[in-house]
């Protein structure tokens, strides 16, 4: 059997040499040609798989993207040829949301908000989206939820149309795929008409896909003399972003909100039980075999620790201001691309385990780890 995987999809090898020959290619370089003799490919989001990557690849049985989002997989037409498809459906939800709370805290410091006194609407209520709000609510905030089609299929749910949000929130963060189709197509949801109708300060954070927001009309409204506190992960046209609206980004990223070890890591393993189920045969590896010890990995929690303390612990984790930097210092010479590729090492929350004889119970449920 030869698998092709994305080089940048670790532990790979590590996970997929007992089915066969691993080969690695370069994301944005695959060409149908390499794929003659394919009989699995694993991708992530960079590669478009599409009848004209596909046209040469007659023994191809399976594809695996190790990312929660699918808008780069033609999914009717692997069904159609009768090709296995699989994602990894919250493999890097933990990552996203901690890289949220990370600029919350960032834009709460350099605005001088308490949080608690903020609105959060929350539009997309999945994988990333209910842990952010469980998150946000264990930290005391105000949070709206918006998710049509959850609130179709759940009558408990407690969905608020966007128009709601966009009235009331101080904050909007989006966690939607991208769609053009159906009865609640995201894109370019947020737009001229959907930024007039928002408060003046509503901050928007974007770490779902670039094209959820027109990056065009951001710049209009930002170079109007309107700034509102803005966080983008993901942008539109990847990876040739538009540069002028960089000045006017409070905390500007390269697409790296899921990019912790765990996140990466975990979409790589999910594939891997796909395809032992797939081929049946027994799962023998996991994810803790490779998993490298955290820097730091334990912290003693005292009885004087609280609400207000959080911020510093989080930070031992993570801190977005970091990703910010390394985009504004290289993007004009090494690139969107090249910043995704030399990613820093990035924990979770769940790896470091608290200590102490009162440790709130809300620490283990924000993702620390108990010990
Ligand atoms: N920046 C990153 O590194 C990164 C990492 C992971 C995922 N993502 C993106 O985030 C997206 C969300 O991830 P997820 O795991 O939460 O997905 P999910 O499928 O679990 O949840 C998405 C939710 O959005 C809702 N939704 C769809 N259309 C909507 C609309 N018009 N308005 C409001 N809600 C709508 C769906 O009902 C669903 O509940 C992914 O599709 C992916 O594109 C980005
Ligand atoms: O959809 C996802 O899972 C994310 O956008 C993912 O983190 C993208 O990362 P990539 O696959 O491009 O490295």
């Amino acid at each position: 059997m030869i698998i092709y995987a994305d080089d940048y999809m670790p532990y790979a090898r590590q996970f997929f040499a007992g089915f066969g020959e691993v080969r690695l290619f370069s994301g944005r370089q695959l060409q149908p040609e390499q794929l003659q003799d394919a009989d699995v490919l694993l991708v992530r989001s960079i590669t478009q798989v599409n009848a004209a990557l596909l046209a040469k690849a007659s023994h191809l049985r399976f594809v695996g993207t190790a990312t929660i989002g699918t808008d780069h997989v033609d999914q009717p037409y692997l069904a159609e040829r009768g090709i296995a498809f699989s994602s990894a459906p919250g493999c890097n939800a933990r990552a996203v949301v901690e890289y949220i709370v990370s600029s919350l805290f960032c834009l709460a410091e350099r605005y001088q908000w308490s949080l608690t006194e903020q609105v959060i609407g929350i539009v997309g209520v999945g994988n990333i989206g209910q842990p952010l709000a469980d998150v946000l609510q264990l930290l005391g905030c105000k949070v709206l939820l918006c998710d049509p089609l959850r609130a179709q299929s759940e009558p408990d749910f407690p969905h608020q149309p966007l128009e709601a949000l966009l009235a009331e929130a101080d904050v909007l963060s989006f966690h939607v795929p991208h769609t053009r189709q159906g009865p609640h197509p995201t894109h370019h949801l947020i737009n001229a008409d959907t930024l007039a109708r928002l408060k003046p300060n509503c901050a928007l954070l974007n770490a779902c896909r670039g094209a959820v927001f027109d990056n065009q009309a951001l710049l209009v409204e930002a170079q109007s003399g309107r700034q509102r506190p803005l966080v983008l992960d993901v942008w539109e046209q990847e990876p040739t972003i538009l540069l002028p609206l960089l000045p006017y980004l409070d905390i500007a990223t390269a697409h790296i909100a899921g990019h912790s070890i765990e996140g990466k890591a975990r979409g790589t393993e999910q594939l891997y039980q796909q395809l032992c189920q797939l081929l049946d045969m027994p799962v023998t590896h996991r994810l803790s075999d490779f998993c490298p010890l955290p820097a730091i990995s334990a912290v003693q929690i005292t009885e004087n620790f609280g609400l207000p303390d959080v911020q510093n612990l989080f930070r031992l984790v993570y801190d977005v201001r970091r990703d910010d930097a390394l985009l504004r210092h290289h993007i004009h010479q090494q690139g969107f691309d090249w910043l995704r590729k030399h990613y820093p090492a990035r924990r979770e929350c769940s790896s470091i385990a608290l200590y102490g004889t009162k440790v709130p119970d809300w620490l283990y449920q924000i993702g620390f780890r108990q010990a």
